[in-house]
């Protein structure tokens, strides 16, 4: 446990912050240059603790990475060469690596078992192994496998057409990497899009894949070729700075080479639909993704409604869109977004906490929120629920309260974003 204070600032926020990787890249370039043949570089990988569990997992599976900060090269040799593990796999706090792993394990000729922390042992595997299951994968585990701890009993994979119950990354990715490894075309049907990091990074690695409206199609048995990945800045880390500069009066902000993948900028919308003063430059597309500056100005906000396709485009940014609509006039509605239960933490019931705690008017639905704005917050003290996204959300809302706010734990912050605090102190000065 780190308790962190924050106290009040009085003062506009200046200055650049170039964002650290995207996670959800950084994850994909791992396992994608471990299996695949020959040799990956990465530039500007995401240095955190989720990040180093997918590093840690494969080289426990005889894969040589070497890491130098943010450049990471993997020597891969295909992944018939991956070795069985002796120990347990960790997974930590990280939902993506062990979703994303049980579709590449459950094909692979090995026994694995997968374990993570107190947070992740908590989150529902049943919408990755229910699928996999039905591919021919073995898997067993707490709660008829719902839960980690698991143990993977690796074999041969049947392919599989299957309509994706939910709207997930992970779980159109872990059936995608299945796939990989099974005879057959499998196919993915969404129901709404979600991001498709997975589909272009293994395009990158020479995957042929298929798009077809919502149906996305791979074909079993294709190798992957190394190649050398460029990992944009965060959005989603982003979020706090777009946020924290669009609450404190007078502030300017610029945040350097964001990545700015249509299935992720759903947060750019609702600034905008909110009446923010924000603006793109020198966009590019750079290693396959487009990525920009984005420079945003305080602006009064007004109240939004965020539903459908949108909430998977800003799905992570919830919580900070909270505080967002606590700071702009009206009433904003956040709904299907029950998804938010299942993330590190009970997101819909960890806000509406978090926010009623220091001041602001939440009610709590069983698929989102409804803000009432504009309020004045005040500190308190408050948790983090073992979620980094909380731990940023709560911090960011010190910089408008009146009074001091003391998180409990801002340990879980290391897991997507080491270097917050020193960002934050950057532009607070
Ligand atoms: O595929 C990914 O990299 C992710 C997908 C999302 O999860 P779901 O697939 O559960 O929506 C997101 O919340 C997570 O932070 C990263
Ligand atoms: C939900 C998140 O990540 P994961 O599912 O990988 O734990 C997140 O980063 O907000």
């Amino acid at each position: 446990m780190k308790e962190r204070i924050l106290q009040p600032i009085n003062r506009p926020l200046q200055g650049t912050i170039e964002v650290p990787g995207d996670k959800s890249i950084s994850h994909r370039s791992i396992m994608f240059g471990s299996i695949a043949q020959g040799t990956t570089t990465v530039d500007h990988f995401l240095d955190s603790e989720d990040c180093m569990r997918t590093i840690n997992i494969f080289r426990a599976m005889g894969v040589t990475i070497e890491q130098q900060g943010s450049s990471i090269t993997i020597h891969g040799k295909g992944s018939q060469s991956l070795t069985e593990p002796v120990e347990p796999l960790y997974f930590g706090n990280s939902g993506t690596t062990a979703r994303l792993m049980l579709g590449i394990l459950a094909g692979l000729p090995m026994f694995t078992t997968l374990y993570g922390d107190i947070s992740l042992t908590k989150r529902p595997m049943n919408r990755v192994v229910d699928p996999l299951r039905l591919m021919g994968a073995s898997i067993a585990g707490r709660s008829q496998g719902n839960y980690l701890p698991l143990a993977v009993d690796g074999r041969r994979l049947k392919s599989i057409y299957y309509h994706l119950p939910v709207k997930s990354a992970q779980v159109k990715s872990a059936v995608l990497l299945a796939g990989l490894f099974a005879e057959g075309i499998t196919t993915v049907t969404e129901i709404s899009p979600t991001r498709n990091h997975t589909e272009s990074m293994l395009r990158a690695f020479g995957v042929e894949l298929n798009k077809n409206g919502s149906d996305i199609s791979i074909h079993g048995k294709q190798a992957l070729t190394a190649t050398d990945i460029y990992v944009p800045g965060d959005i989603s880390s982003a979020a706090f700075f777009l946020v924290a500069a669009a609450i404190v009066p007078d502030s300017q902000l610029k945040l350097l080479h964001v990545g700015l993948n249509e299935t992720r900028t759903g947060i750019m919308d609702v600034l905008l639909a909110m009446g923010a003063d924000l603006r793109i430059e020198e966009e590019q597309v750079k290693g396959g993704e487009r990525i920009g500056n984005i420079i945003i100005r305080y602006q009064e906000l007004t109240a939004t409604t965020i539903e459908g396709e949108m909430v998977p485009r800003l799905i992570d940014e919830i919580p900070i869109i909270a505080l967002l609509a606590t700071q702009a006039e009206g009433t904003t509605v956040i709904k299907d977004a029950a998804e938010l239960r299942v993330k590190e933490t009970d997101r819909i019931r960890a806000v509406t906490e978090t926010l009623t705690k220091l001041g602001a008017s939440v009610e709590e639905t069983e698929d989102g929120l409804i803000i009432h704005g504009k309020t004045q917050l005040h500190g308190n003290r408050v948790q983090s629920y073992h979620d980094h996204r909380m731990a940023m959300m709560a911090s960011i809302a010190s910089l408008v309260a009146t009074s001091e706010i003391a998180i409990d734990d801002i340990s879980p912050i290391a897991t997507s974003y080491p270097r917050f605090y020193d960002d934050l102190n950057q532009i607070v000065q």
